[in-house]
C-alpha cells in the first residue's frame, strides 16, 4: 500500500464542499438509496461500552454509481460533554471498488453537517415553505449545524433555542449571532419554544421524551435527530401515535431497529426521504410531519468522496 492519505479536522474544513453542493449531493444519494435501490448498505452495527451509555458505531456503504465505498466508525460518548471533549468522534476510510484505501478523514465536521443537511431536506420536502418560526430543542454540536443549514433554505423571522442547561443555549446564541437576518433567542421551557413554530428540532442526547404532541401545532414539520438506539427517546407516545402524524425515516430498516421512539411507542413510520424527495408527499395542511433522522453510511462516503475530489482538483492544479 502507497502512503496513507489522511486528512485531519483542519483539513477537512478546507475541503469541504459548499453548502449547496454537498445539499444537491446528499439529496441525490437519498434518492439512489430509496427510489434506484442502487446503494448497498447494512443496518449499521452498534457496541455499547458496558455500564455506560457510550458506543462504538460501524457503518459501511457501497456507492457504486460515484465510484467509491467506505465505512465511518464513530463512537459517541455522550459523558465527554462534562469533560469538555467532543461527543461524537470518528473517522471515515474511503475505498475505490478496486479495493484500494484512496484517503481517511475525521468524521466530526461531516457527521454535523451531512446530519442537518438532511434535516434541511426534509425540512424543504415537508414544512410550510414559507416557515418563520424555528425551535430548536438543545444546544450541542448538532444544533448549530441545524441553525446553519436550515436557516440557508427558509426566510425565519425567529429561531428559539431551548436546552436543560440554559446557559449553553445562551452561549449558543452568542456564537451564532450574526448568521442570518432573524431573531435568534433562548426560550425558558420547550413549550414556550414550539408555540406556533412551524418547524421544530429535537437535537439533545436525552434518553427520556423531550417533545410532546401539546407543544407542536398542527401543520409544523419536527426533525427528530437524537435517540438513536431502542432504549433511548426525544418523543413522547401522545405524538408519535397521533392520527394526525406522518412519520418519515431515513431508512425505513434502520428505523425499526435503532429508533427508540418508534420502537417503544410502535409507531408505523409511513415513508423514506429518498421516496419524499423524488416524489412530492401531497399533505393535509393540519397534519404534523415527523422526521426521523439516524444518521446513513452512504451519506458519510459521499461526503467524504466529495473532500477526496477536491483534493485531487486541487493536487492536479499544484
Ligand atoms: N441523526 C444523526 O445522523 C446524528 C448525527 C450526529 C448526532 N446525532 C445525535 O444527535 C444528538 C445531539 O448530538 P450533538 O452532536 O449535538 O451532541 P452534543 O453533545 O454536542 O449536544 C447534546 C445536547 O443534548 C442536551 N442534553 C443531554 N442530555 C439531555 C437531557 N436528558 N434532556 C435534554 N437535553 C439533554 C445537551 O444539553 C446538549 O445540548 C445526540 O443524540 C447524537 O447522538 C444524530
Ligand atoms: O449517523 C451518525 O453519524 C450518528 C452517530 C451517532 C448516533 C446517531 N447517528
Amino acid at each position: 500500500m502507497s502512503k496513507l492519505l489522511h486528512f485531519c479536522a483542519e483539513e477537512v474544513t478546507r475541503l469541504f464542499p459548499p453548502f449547496l453542493v454537498h445539499l444537491e449531493a446528499l439529496k441525490e444519494t437519498m434518492i439512489e438509496y430509496s427510489v434506484k435501490e442502487s446503494i448497498v448498505q447494512p443496518v449499521r452495527q452498534q457496541l455499547t461500552v458496558p455500564n455506560t451509555a457510550d458506543r462504538f458505531i460501524s457503518m459501511p456503504a457501497c456507492v457504486p454509481s460515484r465510484g467509491v465505498m467506505g465505512i465511518k466508525v464513530i463512537c459517541a460518548v455522550p459523558s465527554n460533554k462534562e469533560k469538555c471533549l467532543p461527543t461524537h468522534l470518528g473517522c471515515i476510510q474511503l475505498y475505490g471498488l478496486t479495493g484500494e484505501l484512496l484517503c481517511q478523514m475525521d468524521a466530526e465536521e461531516i457527521t454535523a453537517k451531512r446530519t442537518a443537511i438532511c434535516s434541511a431536506l426534509a425540512s424543504k420536502a415537508l414544512a410550510n415553505p414559507d416557515s418563520k418560526i424555528l425551535a430548536v430543542i438543545g444546544a450541542g454540536v448538532q444544533a448549530e449545524s441545524h441553525i446553519q443549514a436550515l436557516s440557508q433554505l427558509f426566510n425565519f423571522s425567529e429561531i428559539r433555542v431551548w436546552n436543560r442547561t440554559k446557559s449553553r443555549a445562551e452561549k449558543l446564541v452568542r456564537e451564532l449571532h450574526d448568521v442570518g437576518n432573524f431573531n435568534l433567542c433562548v426560550s425558558d421551557t420547550v413549550g414556550s419554544a414550539c408555540s406556533d413554530a412551524d418547524i421544530v428540532c429535537t437535537v439533545t442526547s436525552s434518553s427520556e421524551p423531550v417533545l410532546f404532541k401539546d407543544h407542536v401545532k398542527p401543520g409544523a414539520h419536527v426533525n427528530v435527530v437524537g435517540a438513536s438506539s431502542p432504549t433511548t427517546r426525544e418523543v413522547g407516545d401522545d405524538l408519535m401515535l397521533s392520527d394526525n402524524l406522518v412519520i418519515v425515516a431515513d431508512c425505513l430498516n434502520a428505523i425499526k431497529l435503532e429508533s427508540g421512539d418508534v420502537i417503544q411507542s410502535g409507531a408505523a413510520p409511513h415513508h423514506e426521504l429518498g421516496h419524499v424527495l423524488h416524489f412530492p408527499l401531497s399533505r393535509d395542511p393540519d397534519q404534523i410531519t415527523l422526521f426521523k433522522n439516524l444518521g446513513l453510511a452512504c451519506q458519510d462516503v459521499v461526503t467524504a468522496h466529495l473532500i477526496y475530489k477536491q483534493y485531487l482538483s486541487e493536487s492536479t492544479r499544484s
